[in-house]
């Protein structure tokens, strides 16, 4: 492709060397440079690209668009100088496949939690309205029945923009992503055209990226405030920062509630372990999903759906069916009665949820036991108030491990712990490995107990020492109870 071409739409404050030339492929990445390619330099967490720009030209990079220029400048290569790369990479990466996500309707789901859940929910509801329709998400990419396995929550701009061609290909009209507020951050979503933006809600998480609450609500305001004046802006107004969300967007402002009156209304009737009984916009429906946190995505789900004009019944009916992503209060019951739950709470405020929607509606003699962990590498400060919020809600609780990545498990145990008050002590044990942790929770558990294993949901891995090892809870807890006599 031109080059001229390539850079359409990308604010460029210096150029050396000729602009009429092709290139073949574009990369972030120097070990994938090959005969002209054209090389982003971003600057990272870890590294700076601007560090592989030499090397990118011994192996072939023909164009190289960078923050800071070099001293010497080799001939035959240009230099396309910006003030921030990342942000050009997007506009690239958009035009370089054509500029897909202008050829379907693409909407953006941000929040804390809840993101994979409302994007699942509407690929499914989509699919069953008979559209043809692309997923991005936590779990898995969709293009309809086809699955595409996924690396991140929100791709890197290259990969997401490939994802986008092949969904106009196969003649998606919709597409449903999570924008995760890393993405935000680090520009993945630069250059996309969005036709509707969905924020879920705020709490503690991404501190280690972010730093302070204030930047991480930051960068999800971020991707509110450039959506354009043609897309909706759709937030939830029982979130105390809902409203911040619309300040600043040029989008049409919508918004949803059950606790006040919003443009789309929800209310419970009744929250029970078979489901959520809700007057939606004053219709009166049953759900198969469970928990008030799901009264919120099926409301965000529905909400979304009329905003892209489809027929209210039909929507509810089909909502009314579904069960959303997989290892999302996921429940299993074993033959001795034993309920085993398999959720994806890995933030304080998710565990409190899961764990208050399960006191809700226990019948109340039952046990409840936790089995929780957290992620190495990650934020450090939410480890002590998820043990803490955990022994709140709980009557036992076992700390074990999550996906320690390149940490010690031991210590990442030892910070959960800290958060255990001396009365609650009595609740707790610490098991560092996590079969042995599931299988003691089963052993404990007595009929109608109830067992949740929180944090790693639909996970297929243990992340141990940068090695991801085969581990699936719901088939470790199904094997566990089965075990029992
Ligand atoms: C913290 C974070 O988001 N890191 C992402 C980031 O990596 P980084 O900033 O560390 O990059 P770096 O290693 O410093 O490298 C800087 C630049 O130099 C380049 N480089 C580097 C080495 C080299 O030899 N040559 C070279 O050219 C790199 O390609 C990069 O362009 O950019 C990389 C390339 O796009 C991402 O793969 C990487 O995601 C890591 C693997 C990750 O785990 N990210 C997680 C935290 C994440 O993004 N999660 C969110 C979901 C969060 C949520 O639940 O809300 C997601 O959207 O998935
Ligand atoms: N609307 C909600 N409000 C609060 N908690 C929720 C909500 N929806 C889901 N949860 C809790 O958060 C967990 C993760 O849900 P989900 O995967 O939908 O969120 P997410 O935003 O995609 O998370 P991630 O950022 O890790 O991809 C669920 O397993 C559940 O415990
Ligand atoms: N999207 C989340 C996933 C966390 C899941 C948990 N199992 C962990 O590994 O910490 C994140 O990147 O923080
Ligand atoms: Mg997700």
């Amino acid at each position: 492709m031109n080059l001229q071409d390539l850079l359409y739409g990308v604010a460029i404050k210096h150029i050396v060397g000729k602009t009429d030339c092709i290139v073949d492929s574009i990369t972030f990445d120097s070990r994938t440079v090959k005969v002209n390619t054209l090389f982003f330099a971003v600057k990272g967490v870890q590294t700076d690209g601007h560090q592989y720009i030499a090397q990118t030209i011994d192996a072939g990079a023909n164009v190289i668009v960078c923050e800071l220029l070099p001293d010497t400048i080799p001939a035959n290569v240009t230099f396309v100088q910006v003030e921030n790369s990342a942000v050009a990479l997007g506009i690239v990466a958009s035009n370089f496949h054509g500029n897909p996500s202008s050829q379907l309707k693409l909407i953006g789901i941000t929040g804390t939690n809840g993101k994979t859940t409302i994007a699942t929910l509407l690929f499914q509801l989509f699919r069953k309205l008979d559209f043809n329709v692309g997923l991005i998400s936590t779990v898995q990419n969709h293009i309809n029945e086809e699955i595409i396995p996924a690396t991140h929550t929100t791709p890197n701009p290259i990969a997401l923009n490939a994802l986008l061609r092949q969904m106009v290909e196969a003649d998606c009209e919709y597409c449903f992503m999570e924008v995760s507020s890393h993405a935000v951050a680090q520009h993945r979503i630069s250059g996309l055209f969005f036709t509707g933006g969905v924020f879920s809600n705020i709490t503690h998480d991404h501190l280690d990226f972010h730093l302070t609450f204030d930047n991480y609500l930051k960068a999800k305001k971020e991707f509110f405030d450039t959506l354009p004046k043609t897309a909706f802006a759709l937030t939830n107004i029982d979130d105390k920062n809902g409203m911040v969300m619309l300040q600043n967007t040029h989008a049409y402002k919508k918004t949803y509630a059950l606790k006040q009156m919003g443009d789309f209304n929800a209310k419970i009737i009744e929250n029970k372990f078979s489901g959520l009984n809700l007057l939606v916009d004053q219709t009166d429906v049953f759900f198969k999903m469970v928990g008030s946190f799901n009264a919120y995505n099926l409301l965000a789900a529905y909400a979304t759906a009329m905003l892209l004009e489809q027929d209210k019944l039909k929507v509810l009916t089909i909502l009314s069916s579904l069960k959303g992503a997989e290892g999302r209060f996921d429940y299993t019951v074993s033959k001795q009665g034993i309920v085993g739950i398999v959720d994806y709470a890995h933030t304080p405020d998710a565990v409190q949820n899961v764990l208050s929607t399960i006191t809700n509606i226990r019948k109340g003699t039952e046990q409840v036991i936790t089995v929780i962990g957290c992620g190495g590498d990650r934020d450090k400060t939410k480890r002590p108030i998820m043990a803490r919020v955990a022994c709140d809600w709980s009557d036992k609780v076992i700390l074990t491990s999550d996906n320690p990545r390149t940490e010690n498990p031991s210590s990442i145990i030892a910070e959960m712990e800290k958060g255990v008050s001396p009365t609650n002590q009595r609740k707790v044990i610490s098991i560092l490995d996590r079969k042995e942790a599931i299988k003691t929770a089963c052993h404990i558990a007595k009929a109608g107990d109830i067992i949740l294993l929180a944090g790693k949901g639909h996970e297929k891995y243990q992340e141990i020492n940068a090695v991801r090892l085969h581990f699936d809870d719901k088939e470790v807890l199904i094997e566990q109870l089965n075990l029992l006599s």
